[in-house]
């Protein structure tokens, strides 16, 4: 799989199986520094390239990319502070055949970024950080080797100067620091190199942009999926989730709501009465609850009867704060998805007995503990459910306004109401929030974004 994502062990064990296979260290590192070189020269279109090369295999890629450009013709000069350790790297270093500079000044408009690739266990710092900051201060196309050479590769943390790359080029496989922040955030553009590794059995990928499709030939509002947004204490949110929902795919939205929602759009249907009476209706395909619903007693009420319907359903905000196992043994938790930002994941780990970790295993345990389908939004969205874990590209840094989490629950119950499917949903439901926002883009509000739910799916299509 092209998308697939590994931990270091995971990467160092599939490079190990490839080699027992009969293909040497040395043949994965000419793939590497060749495949990545065949990228550079088209960035690099003629241009003079400079190679930071590190001690380790990371710096073996640089010397193969350096001999391969040198080949091309190309004007190339290697900066390496120390001569290389591993065994392969020696060897890519004998084979290159041009100069090599413990330290000089970069004047080259493009640079590659070679010093370390997941092998990095530690502070940069010394002459490869003075490196790295030259690398940062410099006007130059900047290309990140596997990955940034400050970035841990399987929390994407940051251990030293990080300059703002222009293209960050994997190796055999996406590592987790692809899709994790702060590292995501300096990658530039993201491309894989692949090597020939067998990637089959992996349980975690990068989402490919989905391909929606129209409704059926015969489709008609209750096929196309009936979506109930159970309303609460305060009418904006829930209101602002359905408009969203709306343009998302479903055929049909209901607000149960007992708010006089003045502003609603007349094709929005709105439900009042006794929660229990109008979601004892067979045809609702999906639910979604949190989004205004109040944290006391008459909401957690609310929260028990929506669960008491036993339809697949998206819990969010406030839904988030009062769940608990007993409410949870209520439900179908396999049919469930809720869409935590921070405070609210770490409010369930806390509530599911779940201790410290990143974001993404705090995500990856929740799941497993419950069971539910769990999208951890944020700047760096991961998403675990029993199919896979799922990391997605950065979405538009203007989605930080206040409304963007009701919009996003919307659509994902939206989509959830189309097709039942728990992990797709919030594929889906990511790829068009994100759309959304960089055709609402700049400064738009919450409403804007639900608003251009609707060219977002056009997109999608
Ligand atoms: N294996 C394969 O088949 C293939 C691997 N490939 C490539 O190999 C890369 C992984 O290679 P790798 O494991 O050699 O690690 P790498 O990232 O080069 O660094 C390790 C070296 O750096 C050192 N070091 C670490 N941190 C440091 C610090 N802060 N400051 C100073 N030194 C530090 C560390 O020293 P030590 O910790 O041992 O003292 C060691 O010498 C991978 O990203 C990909 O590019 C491709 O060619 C495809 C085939
Ligand atoms: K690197």
């Amino acid at each position: 799989m092209t998308d697939t994502v590994l931990t270091v062990e995971q990467m160092r064990a599939t490079e190990r199986a490839a080699m027992e296979a009969g293909v040497s260290e040395w043949e994965l590192m000419q793939r590497a520094g060749e495949g990545a070189a065949q990228w550079i020269m088209r960035v690099a279109a003629g241009r003079p390239v400079a190679v930071l090369c590190g001690p380790g295999n990371n710096g073996g890629d640089g010397y193969v990319i350096a001999e391969t450009l040198i080949r091309r013709g190309y004007e190339v000069q290697v900066i390496a502070p120390l001569e290389p350790r591993s065994e392969t790297a020696q060897q890519a270093r004998a084979h290159y055949s041009g100069a090599v500079f413990a330290a000089t000044t970069m004047r080259e408009p493009v640079v590659i970024d070679c010093l370390f690739g997941y092998g990095l266990t530690r502070k940069v710092e010394g002459e490869f950080a003075e490196l790295l900051e030259q690398m940062a201060s410099s006007h130059c196309y900047k290309v990140a080797i596997d990955v940034p050479s400050a970035v841990e590769s399987d929390t994407g943390s940051v251990l030293g100067p990080l300059p703002d790359y222009d293209l960050t080029l994997a190796l055999g496989a996406w590592k987790q620091a692809h899709g994790l922040m702060p590292a995501m955030a300096a990658m530039g553009e993201r491309r894989l190199v692949p090597i020939g590794l067998d990637l089959s059995g992996a349980r975690s990928a990068l989402s490919r942009r989905p391909r929606l499709t129209p409704p059926a030939p015969d489709a008609h509002k209750y096929r196309r999926g009936l979506l109930a947004v159970v309303a609460g204490a305060m009418p904006g949110a829930p209101l602002l989730a359905a408009e969203a929902a709306m343009r998302a795919g479903v055929g049909y939205v209901k607000l149960l709501s007992d708010h006089d929602h003045f502003g609603a759009p007349a094709d929005l249907v709105i439900e009042q009465g006794k929660l229990a009476n109008t979601l004892d209706d067979e045809r609702i395909a999906a639910v979604l609850v949190g989004p205004g619903l109040g944290r006391d007693d008459s909401a957690r009420e609310r929260l028990a009867q929506a669960f008491s319907c036993r339809k697949p359903g998206v819990l969010d905000a406030d839904a988030l704060y009062l769940l608990d196992p007993e409410l949870l043994a209520q439900a179908d938790p396999g049919t469930l998805c809720v869409t935590p930002h921070e405070g609210e994941l770490q409010k369930l780990c806390e509530v599911f007995g779940i201790g410290d970790g990143s974001k993404l295993e705090r995500a990856r345990r929740l799941h497993d503990v419950t069971g539910m389908t769990v999208l951890a939004k944020g700047p760096d969205t991961v998403l675990a459910s029993d199919v896979m874990t799922s990391f997605f590209p950065r979405g538009s840094s203007w989605l930080s306004v206040a409304g963007t989490g009701d919009v996003l629950a919307g659509i994902v119950a939206s989509r959830l109401a189309v097709h039942g499917n728990p992990h797709r949903a919030c594929e889906e439901g990511v790829w068009l929030h994100h759309e959304a926002a960089r055709l609402a883009s700049p400064a738009f509000t919450a409403s804007g974004l639900a608003h251009a739910v609707k060219p977002a799916m056009a997109a999608l299509l």
